[in-house]
């Protein structure tokens, strides 16, 4: 017989993005609202390994939806990336009593997360990154906020680049994945722009 999830986690990993606070608060209150207990585990795989936790209610995410960042704190965590890691990761999770884990993050994020189902822990991952390299999901948490920065950013440099009568490189985030360097572009009319391979993939996939 299956057991009965009664008491979820909930941790961000990876690079921090625009929307996180919101996810957090979201899944928090949703999941108290259908009875759950709620534990928040801070700084992503590491927090969990550490069994830095603690008990979230109705308060703990109060003003936190328009806030960047995020309440739970982020981490990358190298040790979780082997398979001791990830074995410790899923018998902390039975120790610490979490029958379930919502892990908001990027791709690498929700390799960890697969990590742990096979472990036998449900899990639920949200898309929370800037960079869109999740599949199956047509815009992640952060990726819309970010493009945004940019082109703020850029329309600003705009004016020094065209009073100097000069032209100007900008390099955007999206480490391996090329949509904000490529939207960006195209929003801002560069003249070029320059994606990783992996980007380049991307872009061609994902371009009508
Ligand atoms: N292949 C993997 N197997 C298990 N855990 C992973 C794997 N890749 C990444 N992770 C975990 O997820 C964390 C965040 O991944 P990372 O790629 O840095 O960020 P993001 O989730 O933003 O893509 C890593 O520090 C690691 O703990
Ligand atoms: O400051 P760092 O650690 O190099 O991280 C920057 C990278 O983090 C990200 O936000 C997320 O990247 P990952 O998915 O590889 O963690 C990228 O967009 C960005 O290039």
């Amino acid at each position: 017989m299956e057991k009965q999830i009664k008491t979820i986690g909930v941790l961000t990993s990876g690079g921090d993005a625009p929307g996180m606070n919101a996810a957090v608060r979201a899944v928090v209150r949703a999941g108290l609202h259908k009875g759950f207990r709620m534990i928040g585990i801070q700084r992503g795989y590491n927090g969990l390994l550490d069994g830095e936790c603690f008990e979230m209610n109705l308060r703990s995410v109060s003003n936190i939806i328009s806030a960047g960042g995020t309440i739970l704190y982020t981490a990358r965590c190298l040790e979780f990336k082997t398979k001791e890691g990830q074995d410790k990761g899923a018998a902390k999770c039975r120790e610490l009593g979490i029958d379930a884990l919502v892990v908001i993050g990027g791709d690498g994020s929700y390799r960890g997360a697969r990590e742990l189902a096979h472990r036998g822990i449900p899990m639920i991952g949200l898309p929370g990154t800037i960079d869109n390299d999740i599949a199956c999901t047509d815009y992640t948490i952060g990726y819309d906020t970010a493009m945004n920065t940019a082109l703020e950013m850029i329309d600003k440099l705009r004016d020094t680049t065209q009073s100097h009568d000069r032209c100007s490189v900008v390099e955007v985030m999206g480490r391996n994945a090329g949509y904000i360097a490529l939207n960006v572009a195209i929003a801002s009319g560069a003249m070029a722009v320059l994606l990783t391979r992996k980007g380049i993939r991307y872009a061609a996939r994902h371009s009508g």
